[in-house]
């Protein structure tokens, strides 16, 4: 049979077809009074997609789009109908006062393909989920997340990195890939219960199953609005996969060795996999919550602990020091509050904090300006709910603009300026808490690793500056402080040297 067309653009027709027909069945099935102000203008099959493309990041675009339509608006993104959130208190209001009303995740593709809606960060709000979360925090704490019993492990970690940039000998260089690698370590620690030098092989495996699964979250971006361009042919879904196959190969033998090797001793837990061992065990005997303390269930948990906990620690670092480079003037108040606090005989630690204002309301500063995670996690409500007024129904993309939340000129006097005293009281002695100040979002799925990030913070920063003073390579332009959106909001590359802070010379490394 021969129409004149290729079988390809046959099928294409077909699909068009089908998520037109989709649309506007979407559309017409439902019967809702109230929804919200209705955002860009739409187009067939695309939605409103287009109007995030330009010079601007998305969460920028959708910022200066809550000007125009409100602090509450919707669009369709592709076959999704999305309401974007750019208001605290409406944030607040979802994520926190509603109960449980918005804390499921939307059914985006690479969720249902890669993770089937489960384990931490996609899993679909459930008994089971719920279950985990609370398993997940409150074995994270009794590993000693956000307490002083973590500061050896984390200390440690930055010995490596401070020889690391200390081996460059204050020539120019771009940090990122030793910041990772060692904040990466520190979650092994949590996972694994060890860290590993940066040359063992199962370190090495584990590393690119981490570089693989922050490109599937990149190329997994496109698929996620418009699910059928999967069956394009160049579409990266193949290349998802591989990533994926990767990430299993080395991921999967590491954790049975690991978990093997805690069933065949007798001792004691020692990290998140012996005691999620510990659970299956537990859960298999009294049938609790079936089907959710698995092997299967185990190995997408510690993968989400993984990710989650080592790119985005390591983004806000890599923001960190190229903040300090281009503000001499915050890194020398920084380095000065150190030496007078800390002393120039040692390093600084968690009971120095207090006694560091400076320092802190830098780190905040920081944190709300690099907003690393801009449109936080999208959430979806568990049924048909009701927000401000306003229908929301299931099945909705709530995307809660974090950015747009941090640059509010209503909250933050001149946004787009880097000033840390905005965190401070006007004695200057202490900090000022901002609740609007929300990286790690609020509510029911708030980040689970909050606690273990703000120590990593702390003493990732103090550690380095008490170090190093960092500088831009001499004759280099200014660097762009504009990011790129990939797994989390990234700063460009950028080369910087350390150079050597003159300390005691009886300080010692240890
Ligand atoms: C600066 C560092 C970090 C930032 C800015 C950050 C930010 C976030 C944000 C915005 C969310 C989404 C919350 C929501 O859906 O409302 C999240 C979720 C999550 N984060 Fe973090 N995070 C950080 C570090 C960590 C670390 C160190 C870990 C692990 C130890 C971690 C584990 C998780 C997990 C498991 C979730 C999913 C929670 C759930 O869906 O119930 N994060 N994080």
């Amino acid at each position: 049979m021969d129409f004149g067309i290729s079988l390809t653009t046959f099928l294409l027709g077909m699909v068009t077809f089908l998520v037109t027909l989709m649309m506007v069945w979407s559309r017409t099935g439902r019967t809702y009074a109230n929804l919200p102000p209705k955002g860009p203008p739409e187009w067939p099959i695309i939605g409103s997609l287009l109007s995030l493309a330009g010079e601007h990041p998305p969460h920028q675009i959708l910022a200066n789009m809550a000007k125009k339509y409100g602090p509450i608006f919707s669009m369709q993104m592709g076959s999704f109908y999305a309401v974007v959130l750019s208001d605290y208190s409406l944030i607040k209001q979802a994520f926190a006062k509603s109960g449980d009303d918005f804390s499921d995740r939307p059914k985006i593709a690479m969720i249902e393909h890669l993770a089937e809606g489960k384990g931490l960060i996609s899993g679909y709000n459930s008994p089971a989920q719920i279950e985990q979360r609370r398993f997940t925090f409150s074995a994270l704490r009794s590993l000693g997340m956000g307490k002083f019993r973590m500061e050896e492990t984390i200390s440690e970690e930055i010995q490596h990195l401070i020889k690391s940039f200390t081996e460059r000998n204050t020539q120019p260089f771009i940090p990122f890939h030793d910041i990772t690698v060692s904040v990466s370590n520190v979650i092994c620690w949590l996972n694994f219960g060890k860290r590993f030098e940066y040359n063992d092989d199962d370190f090495k495996g584990v590393l690119e199953a981490l570089f693989g699964i922050v490109e599937i979250t990149e190329i997994g971006g496109v698929f996620n609005f418009l699910p059928f361009l999967r069956f394009l042919p160049g579409s990266g879904l193949k290349k998802c996969f591989k990533h994926k196959a990767i990430f299993d190969k080395h991921m999967y033998p590491l954790i049975r060795k690991i978990k093997q090797s805690y069933d065949d001793k007798f001792e004691s837990a020692e990290c998140y996999i012996h005691m999620y061992a510990d659970k299956i065990a537990e859960a298999a005997k009294q049938n609790i919550v079936p089907n959710l303390f698995n092997d299967g269930n185990m190995v997408l948990a510690v993968a989400d602990l993984f990710v989650a906990g080592t790119e985005t620690t390591a983004t806000t670092l890599k923001w960190a020091l190229l903040y300090m480079v281009v503000n001499q003037d915050v890194q020398k108040r920084v380095q000065e509050e150190l030496d007078r606090v800390v002393g120039v005989d040692r390093l600084p630690s968690l009971l120095d904090k207090p006694n560091l204002p400076y320092t802190e309301a830098t780190l905040l500063e920081i944190q709300r300006k690099a907003s690393i995670v801009p449109l936080g996690v999208p959430h979806a409500p568990v049924q048909d709910t009701i927000l401000y007024g306003y229908d929301i129904p299931k099945g909705t993309v709530v995307l809660p603009n974090l950015w747009a939340i941090h640059h509010d000129p209503n909250l933050w006097k001149n946004p787009d300026e880097f000033n840390p005293d905005r965190f401070l009281k006007p004695d200057t002695k202490h900090v000022v808490q901002r609740e609007e100040l929300i990286p790690f979002s609020i509510g029911r799925r708030r980040c689970i690793g909050e606690e273990l990030a703000k120590v990593e913070l702390y003493l990732f920063f103090t550690h380095l500056l008490c170090r190093f003073h960092f500088i831009l390579p001499p004759g280099a332009p200014q660097p762009t402080m504009e990011g790129r959106s990939l797994a989390t909001f990234v700063p460009h590359d950028y080369s910087l040297c350390a150079i050597p802070r003159c300390r005691d010379k009886d300080f010692e490394e240890s």
